[in-house]
C-alpha cells in the first residue's frame, strides 16, 4: 500500500494507476494490463507478449477474435513501454520481461487453475514467449510466434557489428542504433500511419545497450532450441527485413517438439498481423484455428 499522503503513482501519460488495470512487478514498477474477458466461462487463457517499441493495444483485433471463442486474453505493456513505468526502451536485463510475464501468467493461473494456457508473441515478444515457455516447459498448451526474434538479422548483426556493439556498450551504452522504419514492417499504409501516429509507441532509436540485450536473448534461444518440447506454431513473412525468417526456419528444423507448425507468408513483411488485410485475416484464422484445435473440448464455437 502507498504511504499515507503519498502522491499516487501515475503512468507516463499522467493517469493514476489506481484508475488503470495494472500489476506491480518485482522491482516495484507498475505495468499497465489489458484483459479481454468472454461473457461466459472461459475455455483457456491466452497471454500476448508485444514487441519492442510498441504496446499491447494493437493486439486488440487478435484478442477480440479469441474472446469471441470464449478464450480469456490478457497482456501488459512491458517495462519501459506504453502505459507502464520504466525508462523508455531501456532494460537492465532481458530476463525482467520473462519474470514479469511469468508473474502475470501465475496471477491468472491462480484465478483459473484448471484452464490451459497459451502464449502469443510477436518479434521481441516472440523471444519473450519462447524463453518464458522454456522456463515452464510443461505449463503451456501452445505457443504462437508471429515473426519472432529468434536470430538477429545476420545482415545487420554481422560479427564485426556485434563486436562493435559490445565495445560501444561499455563506452557509450546510451548511443542509439538505427530506429525501426515502420514502412518496412507492414505493406498496409493505414497500419503504418497508425503506428507512426501512436504516441504510446517509442519512436526513438534503439540504444546499444538494448540491442545487446536483444542479442543476448537470441543467443539464449539458440541454446534452448534443442530442448524445446512444447507445441508451437511459427508464422513468418519471407520479406521480413527486421527479424530474419532464417531464425524461424532454424527453430522449426531443430526443436524436437512433436507438435510444431510453420507457415511462410510469401512477400510478407514483419508485422504479419498488421500487414495487408488478406495477410492479417489469414494470420487471425491460423492463430484461432491452431489454438482451438488444442483445447480440451471442441464442442464450443469454432472459428469462422
Ligand atoms: O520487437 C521488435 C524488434 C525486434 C528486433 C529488432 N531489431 C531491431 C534493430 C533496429 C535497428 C538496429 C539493430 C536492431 O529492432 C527490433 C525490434 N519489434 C516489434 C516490431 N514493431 C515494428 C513496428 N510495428 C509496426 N509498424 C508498422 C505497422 C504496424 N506495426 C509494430 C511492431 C519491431
Amino acid at each position: 500500500m502507498p504511504e499515507p499522503g503519498a502522491a499516487p503513482r501515475r503512468s507516463p501519460q499522467g493517469v493514476p494507476y489506481s484508475d488503470l488495470p495494472h500489476i506491480v512487478n518485482a522491482d516495484g514498477l507498475h505495468l499497465f494490463c489489458r484483459y479481454w474477458e468472454p461473457d461466459g466461462p472461459p475455455r483457456a487463457l491466452v497471454f500476448i507478449a508485444h514487441g519492442a517499441g510498441e504496446h499491447c493495444g494493437p493486439y486488440d483485433k487478435i484478442a477480440q477474435r479469441l474472446k469471441g471463442l470464449s478464450l480469456l486474453v490478457f497482456a501488459h505493456d512491458h517495462v519501459g513501454h506504453g502505459q507502464s513505468e520504466g525508462d523508455r526502451m531501456i532494460i537492465k536485463d532481458f530476463q525482467v520481461y520473462i519474470r514479469d510475464s511469468l508473474q502475470h501468467i501465475d496471477l491468472m493461473k491462480s484465478r483459473y487453475p484448471d484452464l490451459p494456457i497459451f502464449i502469443i508473441g510477436h518479434s521481441m515478444g516472440g523471444a519473450i514467449s519462447i524463453l518464458t515457455a522454456c522456463e515452464r516447459s510443461s505449463d503451456f498448451a501452445g505457443v504462437v510466434l508471429i515473426a519472432p526474434m529468434v536470430q538477429m538479422n545476420p545482415d545487420s548483426a554481422t560479427p564485426f557489428k556485434v563486436f562493435l556493439a559490445k565495445v560501444l556498450n561499455h563506452m557509450l551504452p546510451s548511443l542509439t542504433l538505427g530506429s525501426i522504419q515502420s514502412k518496412w514492417v507492414s505493406r498496409d499504409q493505414t497500419e503504418v500511419e497508425a503506428y507512426d501516429a501512436d504516441k504510446l509507441n517509442f519512436h526513438g532509436g534503439l540504444r546499444v545497450s538494448f540491442g545487446i540485450q536483444l542479442m543476448g536473448a537470441a543467443a539464449r534461444i539458440e541454446r534452448e532450441i534443442p530442448s524445446i518440447s512444447w507445441p508451437f506454431l511459427l508464422l513468418h513473412g519471407d520479406a521480413d527485413k527486421l527479424c530474419d525468417i532464417r531464425g524461424s526456419k532454424m527453430m522449426y528444423e531443430n526443436a524436437p517438439s512433436s507438435d510444431k507448425g510453420f507457415k511462410i507468408y510469401e512477400g510478407g513483411y514483419h508485422a504479419l498481423h498488421n500487414d495487408l488485410p488478406e495477410v492479417a485475416e489469414s494470420v487471425l484464422k491460423e492463430v484461432t484455428t491452431w489454438i482451438t484445435e488444442r483445447l480440451p473440448d471442441t464442442t464450443s464455437p469454432q472459428p469462422q
